[in-house]
């Protein structure tokens, strides 16, 4: 009799990520995030800056994947993303946030849950905690198995790339121009460094002189601030500077009156590609906070891992599973 052909293993479809990954495994997971959430928010609201950059330099390096809670290990010559020069400014509240986050975790539903998927998670409860959208956030992200400081740099934007740059960036990771624009307006909570603009203030583009683009009196406000040589380095500057604290929609609203404060979040107005989407948004909160959560969500499956060839689960989130 004729053998039978062998039966092809039915193809693996690729398990998307979904809401309800953990109901079996960790039914009350985003409660005991948001309980620790919540708890931060109140003691150091600057948490939810913090936590939300966290989340996007952990997507643009190697996906959304942890990789930026690694810590370098003690005698290594490889320092892990965290110590790129990049990532210096990030607060030690994000990673705080997540460190008490996962230790709750763990303790309830011990080995089950990624520590990229609690980022995911605390970063969509800070921005709803300082006013911003709630939104559905999916899960089932691996950790990831490298952190190499040396792959950070070019894969973040700068603070004085151009807008082709930032473009040709975030399309790398599958993104918009109009996500570009969208996911700028995190930039309606946190504050920035003064060499991240000083150049806006005295010497744009090698002219001499001040960014045009500058709203006078917030100039010199920026000035006083930040002198162009001596400053002090731990000074910071409001990126919204009606509503710092605030996730609302005035970021836009504030480039349409020069009010922009890095040269990345001024140019989205100065550009054709851009103009229209900044706009509109400006004019409406609610199209804002729909498109926030729908670029949010975009974001965190940029380069998203499964399995065991290429993620881990870690049981601390800034050391690697052996
Ligand atoms: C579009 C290109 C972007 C550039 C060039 C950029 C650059 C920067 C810079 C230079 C800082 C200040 C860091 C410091 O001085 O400590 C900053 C802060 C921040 N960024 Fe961005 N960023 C961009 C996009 C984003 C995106 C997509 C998000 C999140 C979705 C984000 C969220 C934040 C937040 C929340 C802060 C404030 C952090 C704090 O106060 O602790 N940024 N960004
Ligand atoms: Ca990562
Ligand atoms: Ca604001």
């Amino acid at each position: 009799a004729a053998t039978p052909a062998p039966k092809k293993a039915p193809a693996r479809r690729h398990r998307l990520l979904s809401v309800d990954y953990y109901t079996k495994t960790c039914p009350h997971l985003e409660q005991l995030v948001s309980s620790i959430t919540t708890q931060q928010f109140r003691d150091a609201p600057v948490s939810a800056p913090a936590t939300l950059r966290l989340f996007f330099h952990d997507c643009f390096v190697e996906g959304c994947d942890g990789s930026i809670l690694i810590s370098t290990k003690p005698g290594s010559k490889v320092a892990a993303e965290k110590d790129a020069a990049d990532n210096k400014g990030l607060r030690p509240e994000g990673f705080e946030s997540i460190k008490k986050a996962k230790a709750l975790v763990e303790s309830k539903c011990p080995g089950v849950v990624s520590c990229a998927d609690i980022l995911a998670i605390a970063a969509r409860d800070f921005v709803h905690l300082a006013g911003g959208p709630y939104y559905q956030v999916k899960k089932g992200r691996w950790d990831g198995k490298i952190s190499m400081a040396a792959r950070v740099g070019s894969n973040l934007p700068q603070a004085n790339s151009t807008v082709d740059q930032l473009l040709k960036l975030f399309n790398s990771k599958g993104l918009s121009s109009d996500d570009l624009v969208v996911l700028s307006g995190a930039h309606t909570i946190g504050f920035a460094h003064c060499e991240h603009f000083t150049n806006r203030l005295y010497d744009y583009r090698g002219t001499k002189k001040p960014d045009p683009a500058i709203d006078g009196r917030l100039l010199k406000e920026l000035k006083m601030s930040c002198p162009r040589y001596g400053g002090n380095t731990d000074i910071v500057a409001p990126f919204d500077v009606t509503t710092p604290f605030v996730f609302d929609h005035a970021y836009y609203g504030n480039l349409e009156s020069k009010l922009g404060l890095l040269a990345t979040d001024q140019a989205l107005v100065s550009d054709a590609r851009m103009k229209t989407m900044v706009q509109s948004l400006a004019k409406d909160k609610q199209k804002f906070f729909q498109a926030f959560a729908a670029a949010m969500d975009k974001m965190g499956s940029i380069g998203v891992k499964r399995g065991r060839r290429h993620g881990e689960r870690r049981t601390d989130c800034s050391v690697h599973q052996s």
